[in-house]
Order: structure tokens, then C-alpha cells, then sequence
């Protein structure tokens, strides 16, 4: 090793004893169990119903409470405890305007505090001290750390910890500390968060995801096809951009647009308000919870028709300059015969309803209207001068990635292109064919790439990131094309069809995943793949863990829209040092049920993988790095301090 590399290091550690003391420390670790990882998907902007999963650690923080009080206290004190944990400010808030006088407040402050050391006890036994400290509220760290360590040996020790219980309560401090202790033992019980794209599109509130998960204490995200239209939006991909806001009309959600991200929709609405009228295939769907009013309605409609255009027309370019994306058959606006109302796709004849083809040019179709590029253009300006979104795509480029290997598992949001007969599908890009792992690492090339040059608007990488979207060979939407305009111009509905790939009926077979898992330098005996992306309909019998517990699917299904075809709010999944369980959730009402009834989200553990022995941190991607740094430190030790 070079001495240089170990002097510079020796600057760190200028005492023997720090270098002890830090390899003590590592070993200390590494011999822990190993942290409760947590994985979420398909999150689609249902900022509440991922809040409270979060909150609640896929049922974890119960778990704990049940473990120490069960028994103990009544199970409506139970579910009070576990509520408090979950939203301490308005369980606080119910508690005041139910109690009768001052005395029972402080009696239940009293109870509570007790209550709640005890479950930080209980959920931090498998950390250091250190870990612990630095989850705990800094304010109250050492008071929180002389009652933890409590023993109940000395009875003299009994009166000094009732009477610090006290002086907080006398000082009115107690609703500060309950507070803190709740978003603690939240924070104990999930080590880090994997979030398997989708955070984007749909539900209303995705900047709040976002906020939630830039403040969270540890987390990875594998990137979405929705994640990955709106990144592609803000590198300059017009195409994506059309796609962000036609699918926030479409899902009433313009809002997230204008008032969230502050983007200037007026250019857009002009130009809406001049060239289309209602719609009924452009109707937005509305939230059960949303009051738009008709007017409102109207003019999202008009919206959605202008941009949904917009997009087609954008699309056409792109395919003609990107021959290798294989998209001809896509070019649907120049297979219209606008005199007929009629398209031929495939060699079928289908005829057009709800057609808005007033901007359109027959001779020309693709061509965008002036005013059309004018409003793509300060659009486009809008977006990349936001300053909110600007901090958000990056943190989702800085915590993001198209696929990640952690702790032996593969998580990706889509899958793995395959061929009918199983081989990787290759792709051709720049005159190289690809696939597999290698495709997957040049798709994120051209992301970052594209991301990196937010000017170039048209170049191979922007146009990359669209392909991601919507590409037959795109690890992210893993089907051969998607049919929007079908969808919204056609009646038969055997047109919408949107072929998925082989993948997905191959990922049944546990070969295919043992084959998949050697090809990303995974050993297939004890790695799992972890899927989001496509809802696990369980109420047609599909089970979310496949191909011998080696496939596990746990699109989050939180977005409401699918609720009714998977039949279940969604899964997520937990990994701690006893192995893998899939959480299965109900549909979450709301938070005020869980704060006033008790009533937490129904969810049933379903066990996919059992350790043998009890997986410790040294046997983890964190463990290895922390194995390197000890040998580093061992090699200090000896240049330095051993002569
Ligand atoms: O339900 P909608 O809004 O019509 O969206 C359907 C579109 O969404 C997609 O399923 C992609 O979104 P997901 O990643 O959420 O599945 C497309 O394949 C499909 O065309
Ligand atoms: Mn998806």
C-alpha cells in the first residue's frame, strides 16, 4: 500500500488509541444484526397512503409494540400507542380535547413517555449506542439516554428517573419530547428505504413523496418510467414534457404543474382555448375528493386535447431521426385518412371518434403550429427554471439509478428485456448491439448524459431518455408499444392492447431468475429480483412471489386508479437479519381513522425467505465497506503504531 495514502490517513487517526477505538468500533458493528431494509414501488404521487406505510414501517412499529404489550395494556391502548407513534402532533391534539383535568393529561403524558422509552429500548437493541444517539431528538438525547439506561435494581435510581419524568412534564416539555420519540422509534425500526420507482404521475401529491424522501434518514431509488419522463422533461425532452402534462390533465392534476412546480400554464390554455371544445375522451378523471368545477373541467379538457397533440406530433421526428428505436409503426398521425375519420393500423381499419385534429395538416401532419412550438418552447423555459423541480430531479438523480445490486438482491422497476425462447433481447445503439446488464448501463449512461446537457433538446441522449419511456427494449416499460392514441381515438378496445414482454411470463421460471441474477454478478442462490411496475392482480389469483420466492413483485399499488383490478392496496416488502417478508396491504382510508378509530391498515406478512442464522451487518454491502475500512485501519495500525 502506499505510505503516502496511509500518512495522509494517519492525519485522521494522530493518536493510537483513536485507531483502536475506531476498529473496535466497526467490529462491534459488523457483528450486529443486519438493519431492517424496506421497500416500497409504484408510489404514483398517493403521498397519504405512502406516509402512513412509512410511518408505520410496513406494520413494524406494531409488531414492537406487540412484542413488549401485549398482555399488558388493553389492545385499545394498543392501537392509542401505536397511533401516537404513527402522527404524534394529532394524536396529541385528541388527546388534550378528550381529557377531563390537568391531572389525567399528566398522568397520560407520564404513561406515554414510560411507554415510549420502553419501545426505543426495545427497537434499538440491535444498534450501537452511537446509531442510536444520532436517531434520537438532539435536544433530548441525554435526557432520553439517562432514561433508557435505567435499571430497575436500585430503587433509589427508580425515584431519580420518576422525578426527571416529572420535571418535563412541569417544565412543558412533555409534548415536544413525545413527539420526538415517535419520529425515533419510526426511524429505528426501518434501517434504510428502497423506493422501486414510480413516484411520478397519477396520484396528486408527488412532490411531497419527494420532500418525505429528501428528509428521510437512508434511501435508494430505482428510477420509474415515470420518474424517468419527468428527469427527461427537465433535461430538455419536449416529447417528455408533452407526456408530464397530458398525463396530469388526464388525472386532473394540473396543479402539480402550475401551482407546485410553478410553471406557467396560460401560453398552453390560450392555445387550448382557441382550437378545441369539449371532449369526452378528454374528460379528466376526477379524484372521488376533488371539487373541479365544470368550467375548470372544461378547460382541462381543452388542455388535454391541445397537449396530447402536441406529443403525437413531437413523437414523429424522433422516430424518423432515431431509425434504431424501431418505431415506424408509431408514426399513427401519418396512417390517418383525415377525409374518412379513419386509421389503418396493422392492416386493420379502425374508425375515429373524439378526433381534435384541428391543428393538423394533412399533407404535413407532424408539423406543429407556430404557436404550438412557442408554447413547447416556454414550457420548456418554465420547467427548467423551477426551482422546486430542480431540487427534486436532482435528488432523484443523486439517490437514483436505473437498477441496483444491494445486499445480493437485484431491484429494478421493469424488468430485463428477453427474448421469446429466454436469451437477453439485444439492442442496437451507435452501431453496438447491447443487452442485459450492459443495456441497462448504457440506457443510464444516456440518462445521466442527457440530465447533464438540460440545452440540447434533441440530441441522441434526450432522445434516449424518451425511448425509456416508451421503448420496445426500455428495462423500464417492458412492453413492445404504447398505444395513447388508441386509446384515446379508437373504440375497439383490441387496439389498446399493449404487448408486455416475454419477461414477464418468463420471470415465472426460476431459471430465467437464477439466469438473470449471474448475469448482474449476483449469486442466484440466495438473491431475489425485486419488481415494481405492474399491478399484482390478486384478485385473479397472481401471486406477487414467483419463481421459487427468487421473483417478488411489489408494485405498491397505491395508486388508486388501479385499486379495483389488483383487488389490494399494494405491497411492500421487508428484509431484516430473519429474512424477507412481503407485507400486503388494504386500501387506506385516511389518517383520521387511524388517529380517532385505531383502525390501522389491515396488513398480512406473507414469509418469502427464512435465514438460516440471523444475517449480520458483515454479510451486507455496508458491511463490506465497513471490512475494507477495518483492514485499512489494521495496515495503519501496523505502518504506524506497532513498531
Ligand atoms: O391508465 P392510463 O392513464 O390510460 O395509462 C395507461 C398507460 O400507462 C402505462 O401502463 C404506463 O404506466 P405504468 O408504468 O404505471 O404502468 C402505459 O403502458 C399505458 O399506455
Ligand atoms: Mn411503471
Amino acid at each position: 500500500m502506499d505510505k503516502r495514502y496511509l500518512d495522509l490517513l494517519a492525519e485522521k487517526y494522530d493518536r493510537e488509541e483513536k485507531v483502536v477505538t475506531e476498529i473496535i468500533n466497526y467490529e462491534a458493528i459488523l457483528n450486529l444484526p443486519k438493519g431492517t431494509e424496506h421497500f416500497v414501488s409504484d408510489l404514483h404521487g398517493e403521498y397519504q397512503a405512502f406516509q402512513h406505510v412509512l410511518r408505520n414501517g410496513s406494520g413494524r412499529v406494531k409488531e414492537k409494540i406487540r412484542d413488549i404489550f401485549s398482555g399488558v395494556i388493553y389492545e385499545k391502548e394498543i392501537n392509542e400507542l401505536a397511533a401516537l407513534v404513527y402522527y404524534p402532533e394529532e394524536k396529541l391534539k385528541l388527546i388534550k380535547n378528550s381529557v377531563e383535568n390537568e391531572q389525567e393529561l399528566n398522568k397520560w403524558y407520564k404513561d406515554s413517555i414510560e411507554r415510549m422509552i420502553k419501545l426505543i429500548a426495545y427497537s434499538s437493541s440491535k444498534y450501537t449506542r452511537s446509531k442510536l444517539r444520532k436517531a434520537l431528538p438532539e435536544q433530548f438525547a441525554y435526557i432520553i439516554e439517562e432514561l433508557l439506561y435505567k435499571t430497575d435494581e436500585f430503587a433509589n435510581k427508580e425515584q431519580y428517573y420518576s422525578k426527571i419524568v416529572q420535571q418535563i412534564i412541569t417544565l412543558g416539555q412533555a409534548e415536544k419530547l413525545i413527539i420526538g420519540l415517535a419520529y425515533s422509534t419510526q426511524r429505528l425500526v426501518v434501517d434504510h428505504l428502497h423506493v422501486v420507482g414510480d413516484i411520478y404521475d397519477r396520484g396528486p401529491e408527488p412532490d411531497k413523496i419527494m420532500e418525505a424522501l429528501i428528509n428521510y434518514h437512508s434511501v435508494d431509488v430505482q428510477w420509474g418510467n415515470h420518474d424517468a419522463l419527468w428527469l427527461g422533461a427537465f433535461a430538455g425532452s419536449k416529447v417528455c414534457l408533452a407526456n408530464i402534462i397530458r398525463i396530469c390533465a388526464r388525472y386532473d392534476n394540473l396543479d402539480i404543474i402550475e401551482d407546485v412546480y410553478g410553471i406557467n400554464l396560460r401560453p398552453l390554455l390560450n392555445l387550448a382555448d382557441k382550437y378545441y371544445e369539449d371532449n369526452p375522451a378528454f374528460r379528466p378523471k376526477i379524484h372521488s375528493d376533488k371539487k373541479t368545477s365544470d368550467h375548470e373541467k372544461l378547460q382541462i379538457t381543452k388542455i388535454h386535447q391541445a397537449i396530447a397533440m402536441i406529443q403525437f406530433k413531437l413523437e414523429s421526428p424522433i422516430i424518423k431521426r432515431r431509425p434504431n428505436f424501431n418505431m415506424e409503426g408509431r408514426l399513427l398521425l401519418e396512417k390517418v385518412d383525415y377525409e374518412k375519420s379513419e386509421i389503418t393500423i396493422n392492416g386493420v381499419t379502425y374508425p375515429l371518434e373524439d378526433t381534435c385534429f384541428k391543428t393538423i395538416n394533412p399533407e404535413k401532419p407532424d408539423e406543429l403550429l407556430e404557436e404550438e412550438a412557442q408554447v413547447m418552447d416556454k414550457l420548456l423555459f418554465s420547467v427548467q427554471h423551477s426551482e422546486k423541480l430542480a431540487r427534486h430531479m436532482n435528488f432523484l438523480m443523486k439517490k437514483g439509478s436505473l437498477y441496483l445490486r444491494y445486499n445480493g438482491n437485484l431491484l429494478i422497476h421493469g424488468c430485463i428485456p428477453l427474448c421469446e425462447d429466454g436469451p437477453m433481447e439485444k439492442m442496437e445503439i451507435e452501431g453496438k448491439a447491447y443487452k442485459g446488464r450492459e443495456l441497462l448501463d448504457v440506457f443510464e449512461q444516456y440518462l445521466r448524459n442527457a440530465f447533464a446537457h438540460p440545452e440540447k433538446t434533441d440530441d441522441l441522449a434526450t432522445d434516449m431518455v424518451w425511448y425509456l419511456w416508451t421503448g420496445e427494449y426500455s428495462s423500464l416499460f417492458g412492453k413492445r408499444e404504447m398505444t395513447t392514441f388508441e386509446r384515446y381515438f379508437i373504440k375497439d378496445k383490441a387496439s389498446h392492447k399493449e404487448k408486455k414482454n416475454p419477461y414477464y411470463s418468463l420471470r415465472e421460471q426460476e431459471e430465467t431468475c437464477r439466469r438473470i441474477l449471474e448475469e448482474f454478478d449476483l449469486n442466484p442462490d440466495n438473491g431475489h429480483i425485486i419488481n415494481g411496475h405492474t399491478p399484482v392482480k390478486e384478485i385473479d389469483g397472481e401471486n406477487p412471489i414467483k419463481a421459487n420466492g427468487k421473483m417478488i413483485v411489489i408494485d405498491g399499488g397505491f395508486s388508486k386508479a388501479y385499486q379495483s383490478k389488483t383487488g389490494i392496496a399494494g405491497y411492500t416488502l421487508l428484509y431484516n437479519s430473519y429474512g424477507m417478508q412481503l407485507v400486503a396491504h388494504q386500501h387506506f382510508n385516511s389518517k383520521e381513522d387511524v388517529l380517532i378509530n385505531g383502525t390501522d391498515v389491515l396488513s398480512v406478512k406473507r414469509l418469502v425467505d427464512k435465514e438460516l442464522e440471523r444475517k449480520k451487518v458483515k454479510e451486507t454491502n455496508n458491511g463490506e465497506e465497513l471490512l475494507q475500512k477495518v483492514e485499512l485501519l489494521n495496515r495503519l495500525m501496523e505502518y504506524r503504531y506497532m513498531k
